[in-house]
């Protein structure tokens, strides 16, 4: 099986790109601890919380997040709520659910080191 997080992402302007049914979804999961797959308006999103520390590492898990996605031109979106709450949202705009760019940013997510911003207690 091939290391999602060794992958690239690629372009997501392609014409040919299609999201990947629901079935495709749920056999790639395994391959991204912790994170969910979730059904929003018909929309298939993959998605992850963490409680932080404090706001403001929340603000770094952000950075650390953004220059992963900056690198691989993928790019998640990003709420911090009720000060520590940290939800991260993957999907692929461009086709209006998930593609492999999906799986690909979470598996190296998955890869940073986040434990100095995590709160202790709860922190998965
Ligand atoms: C060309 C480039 O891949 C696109 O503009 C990218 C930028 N980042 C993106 N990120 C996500 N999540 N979905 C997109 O459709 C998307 N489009």
């Amino acid at each position: 099986m091939d290391d999602l997080s060794s992958k690239k992402c690629v372009p997501c302007n392609s014409k040919d790109m299609q999201p990947m049914t629901e079935q495709a979804a749920n056999e790639l999961i395994p391959q991204v601890a912790g994170w969910s797959l979730v059904n929003e308006g018909g929309i298939f999103k993959l998605n992850r919380s963490w409680k932080v520390k404090s706001f403001t590492k929340g603000l770094e898990l952000f950075k650390l997040i953004a220059d992963v996605a900056e690198a691989e031109a993928h790019h998640p979106d990003l709420h911090l709520v009720g000060w520590n709450n940290v939800t991260i949202e993957i999907w692929t705009h461009a086709v209006g659910g998930l593609t492999e760019n999906d799986f690909i940013l979470a598996a190296k997510i998955n890869g940073l080191d986040l434990q100095h911003l995590l709160r202790r207690k709860a922190a998965a």
